[in-house]
């Protein structure tokens, strides 16, 4: 069996690519790093390590890499060959792997009838049914009423931490001993093969709202926080006990969302959130806040992990105060390295906090949440110029 995965990078070796090759597929990533490809195609594996006491290593076989900058023609045909494809590029990146899943679909469905899913494991609401539109958009109408019948596109979620890895060897990856990758199988082609480790359910919405709404949603509120207190990993953060206390005000707003939506156990979710705190803190891990807070303006958009979970508090009567202050910080998010964070600072700078938030978010001014954000930015800018002041005062 043939799987085709896009992204070569952290999740997709230190998750996606093992489970897939412990299940028995042959595994083509496709990537831009040249070098990466070229490793994998050489070496045909590679190492992923547990980041817990023992370090337990295994390593993934059966695995070989193209280029998607230089050889678009044999990725479009491995797609055509595919049983099965997937994604962990970033979900602002799919649009750019779209068109070469559209060439090599029309190809496949040209002449054959077999089935195949392909699945974005994205940290995104339905990030496989943005993959489809991208894809049905480059396709004519005969070619998409042929895919309707033997493709689909089942959204999924993906957990597992996996910092950026600086190890001599490029392949090698530590990621966290946890993981969890879900799919909905209600969207899938039924005869379907499983693969091991996956949890097929037939709705995944309460699950993937669980996730994006408490890992990523506390994760990403850790690093804005802990970035302005100078914080530079998750670690570091998450030994500062105002910090945390702040991160667990902010899942106790999507605790309370998330049980009233979906009829989770309020004791079980409690449990739930004290285990993600304590992955945060995994010791064995170096998880930099710039990392976790990267692209603040996917983080700020409307569909994910800050402003959805506020909005539908706010529409329950929920509060959203800690969620408004995680908002404020990604505001106050300037690593400018980071292009969103360059140009989420660029706007502010221009157009000011209440104009840029509401393009960014679409929470119009006026509306409670986008006060209480303002009335956060200010307060969380000002401890800020203070701090600044004292360290410049002392130096
Ligand atoms: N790292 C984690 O802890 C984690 C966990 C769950 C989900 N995710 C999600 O997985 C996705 C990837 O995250 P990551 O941390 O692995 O990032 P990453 O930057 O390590 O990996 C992304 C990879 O995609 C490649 N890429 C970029 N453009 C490409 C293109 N046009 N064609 C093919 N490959 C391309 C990059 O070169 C890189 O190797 C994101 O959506 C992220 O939210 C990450
Ligand atoms: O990948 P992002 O930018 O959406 O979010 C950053 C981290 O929160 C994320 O990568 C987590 O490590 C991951 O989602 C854990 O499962």
């Amino acid at each position: 069996m043939k799987a085709v995965h896009f992204g070569a990078g952290n999740i997709g070796r230190g998750f996606i690519g093992l489970l897939l090759s412990q299940s028995g597929y042959e595994v083509t990533f496709v990537d831009v790093n040249e070098k990466m490809v070229h490793e994998l195609r050489e070496r045909g594996e590679y190492t992923v390590t547990l980041a817990s006491e023992g370090r337990e290593t295994v390593t993934v076989n059966n695995v070989t890499a193209l280029s998607s900058a230089s050889q678009e023609e044999e990725v479009m045909l491995a797609v055509a060959n595919a049983h099965l494809i997937t994604t962990a590029v970033g979900v602002s990146v799919l649009k750019h792997i779209a068109g070469v899943i559209a060439q090599g679909v029309a190809l496949r469905v040209a002449d054959s009838s077999a089935p195949l899913h392909i699945i974005a494991c994205e940290n995104a609401i339905g990030g496989s049914a943005q993959l489809k539109e991208l894809v049905y958009a480059r396709l004519d109408e005969e070619t998409r009423s042929k895919a309707d019948k033997t493709i689909a596109f089942p959204n999924a979620a993906v957990d597992r931490i996996v910092p950026i890895q600086q190890h001599r060897d490029i392949l090698k990856v530590v990621v966290e001993p946890f993981h969890e990758w879900v799919v909905d199988s209600s969207q899938m082609i039924p005869g379907y093969h499983q693969i091991k480790g996956v949890h097929y359910v037939d709705n995944l919405e309460p699950y993937i709202e669980r996730k994006l709404f408490t890992v990523n949603t506390g994760h990403c509120s850790a690093a804005y926080l802990g970035y302005l207190r100078g914080w530079e990993t998750i670690q570091q953060a998450m030994e500062d006990e105002e910090l945390t206390a702040s991160v667990r005000e902010v899942l106790e707003e999507t605790g309370e969302l998330l049980v009233q939506k979906h009829g989770f156990d309020r004791k079980e979710h409690g449990k739930y959130i004290d285990k993600i705190l304590e992955r945060f803190r995994n010791p064995a891990l170096t998880d930099e806040v710039s990392r976790v807070g990267r692209s603040p303006i996917r983080k700020l958009s409307p569909g994910d992990r800050l402003v959805s979970p506020a909005m539908q508090a706010y529409e329950r009567g929920l509060g959203f105060s800690a969620l408004a202050r995680s908002m404020a910080g990604a505001l106050l998010f300037d690593v400018m390295e980071d292009p969103e964070a360059a140009e989420l600072q660029a706007s502010v700078a221009k157009a000011g906090a209440r104009a840029s938030l509401a393009k960014y978010t679409g929470i119009p001014p006026g509306h409670k949440i986008h006060e209480l954000v303002l009335k956060h930015y200010d307060e969380l800018k000002r401890v800020n110029e203070l701090k600044l002041l004292n360290v410049l005062k002392q130096a």
